[in-house]
């Protein structure tokens, strides 16, 4: 293994191992900390970690076990993986575990680009958009766990690390690889080692990517990671994954548990023609809904089954409200979890699951330990293949994908293109 990588959540590290499987890599994606070692024909190896929301000292003793095991595998280079809208709180961990993973592989610089321009997210004077808007004008200010009220990505790790934070700004990225190394150079001389970099392009991310070679940490999105496999893979190296994917025709199900304006249209759209089910938070606490139905509304529709707890930011908010935040979160994902591993058991063959921490849930419900990267359904989500189970999945990050997502999942997991 020669990329060593760590992901604070389970759709995010398969946005990763995309990436990179794309770019010729081969790609394995574990769930949590694996207590064996990988196979040898692995060239890049994300560990999903569940911390996105965890305290910090929690996020960076989880992170460093992982980099350990990653060590042991024979890395040489390491990447930390959130998100492309870089979810997180003033009191967030991604600034406490970019401090330790620096001091644990004594990295005199990092650099923090969230930048994936083929979802729309963009780092311009050190702010993020989504689109043409502000991250705190997108619809992220609303998320249910980590409200994203303010754009400026320097000032909010600024609340999160010990160190200080740089800049390489576009007009420098723009210049090329050996501006931008140079860049990182001085800004670190300067005292500001945890450094987010501009772009707003894939040829900037390129770019980055050649300039981060000799880094021994690279922290960022996705987008980030494009130009990090051509510094690491001779030319004979590179794989074709897509090629080699087999889908299963099995019988399917849908699993939504993201409240993101995304995930609410793709639900609207597919509710309309095909069997749902709304799971309100209400129905969860008090027992109104439970697994078993859930599940058995599933097995028995005509045709794929959608389960979602979907809801706008108001019902949200109401019932965070009523049930306080983290145990309405964690009483829905638990909700998730089960109802997936009865599905499974029912005979589902493919698995759709729309939110980070929702996938996180049913992963480590369903005891998925390595999964295998396949071709991409959307920018961002490729289809999943579990090594021991006739299972596939696609985990989808809330804001990801169009409205077709769901057909279009179901079909390329099925083996159709
Ligand atoms: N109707 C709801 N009310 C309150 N919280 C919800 C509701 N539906 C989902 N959630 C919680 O909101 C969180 C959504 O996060 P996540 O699954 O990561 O989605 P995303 O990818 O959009 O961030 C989860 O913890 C989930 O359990
Ligand atoms: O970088 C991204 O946007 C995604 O890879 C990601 O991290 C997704 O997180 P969720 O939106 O919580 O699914």
């Amino acid at each position: 293994m020669k990329l060593g990588c760590i992901g604070d959540d389970f759709t995010g590290s398969s946005d990763l191992a995309n990436m990179l499987a794309k770019e010729g890599m081969r790609v394995t994606q574990f769930t949590g900390v694996p207590q064996e070692d990988a196979d040898d024909d692995v060239d890049a190896g994300v560990v999903a970690l569940k911390s996105r929301t965890t305290a910090p000292e929690d996020a960076v003793r989880l992170s460093l076990q992982a980099l350990q095991w990653l060590q042991r595998q024979g890395c040489t280079q390491f990447f930390f993986k959130y998100c492309s809208t870089f979810d997180s709180t003033k009191e967030g961990n991604i600034g406490p575990v970019i401090d330790a993973l620096m001091k644990a592989l004594h990295a005199e610089t990092t650099i923090v680009c969230p930048s994936f321009p083929a979802t729309g997210r963009s780092v311009y004077q050190g702010h993020l958009f989504v689109g043409d808007r502000l991250l705190s004008e997108s619809g992220m200010e609303d998320h249910p766990l980590t409200p994203m009220v303010d754009a400026d990505i320097r000032r909010w790790l600024g609340y999160q690390t010990s160190q200080g934070v740089g800049h390489v700004p576009a007009v420098t990225v723009f210049d090329g690889h050996e501006a931008i190394a140079a860049k990182l150079v001085s800004e670190t001389r300067a005292g500001r080692p945890v450094i987010v970099v501009d772009a707003i392009r894939d040829a900037d991310l390129r770019q980055i990517g050649a300039a981060a070679k000799d880094l021994k940490l690279v922290t960022g999105g996705s987008g980030v990671a494009l130009g990090l496999p051509a510094n690491i893979l001779r030319r004979d190296e590179i794989s074709d994954v897509a090629a080699e994917w087999q889908g299963l025709p099995g019988p399917a199900a849908i699993l939504a548990g993201s409240a993101s304006k995304m995930t609410q249209a793709q639900v609207r759209r597919y509710a309309k023609d095909n069997p749902s089910m709304e799971i309100t938070a209400e129905a969860v606490m008090n027992g109104g809904a439970t697994p078993d139905q859930a599940a058995r509304f599933a097995l028995e529709a005509a045709g794929t089954a959608l389960l979602y707890s979907s809801a706008n930011p108001e019902t949200v908010k109401s019932a965070q409200k009523r049930y306080g935040r983290e145990t309405i979160a964690a009483r829905i994902e638990d909700f998730f979890a089960q109802t997936a591993r009865l599905l499974v058991d029912g005979g589902i063959e493919r698995l759709v699951t729309a939110g980070g921490e929702t996938s996180g849930a049913v992963v480590e419900g369903l005891g998925l330990s390595a999964l295998r990267i396949g071709p991409e359904i959307a920018p961002g989500v490729p289809a999943l293949k579990t090594a021991d189970r006739n299972l596939v999945l696609a985990l989808k990050s809330g804001n990801f994908g169009d409205e077709a997502f769901f057909e279009k999942a179901l079909a390329l997991l099925d083996g159709k293109r």
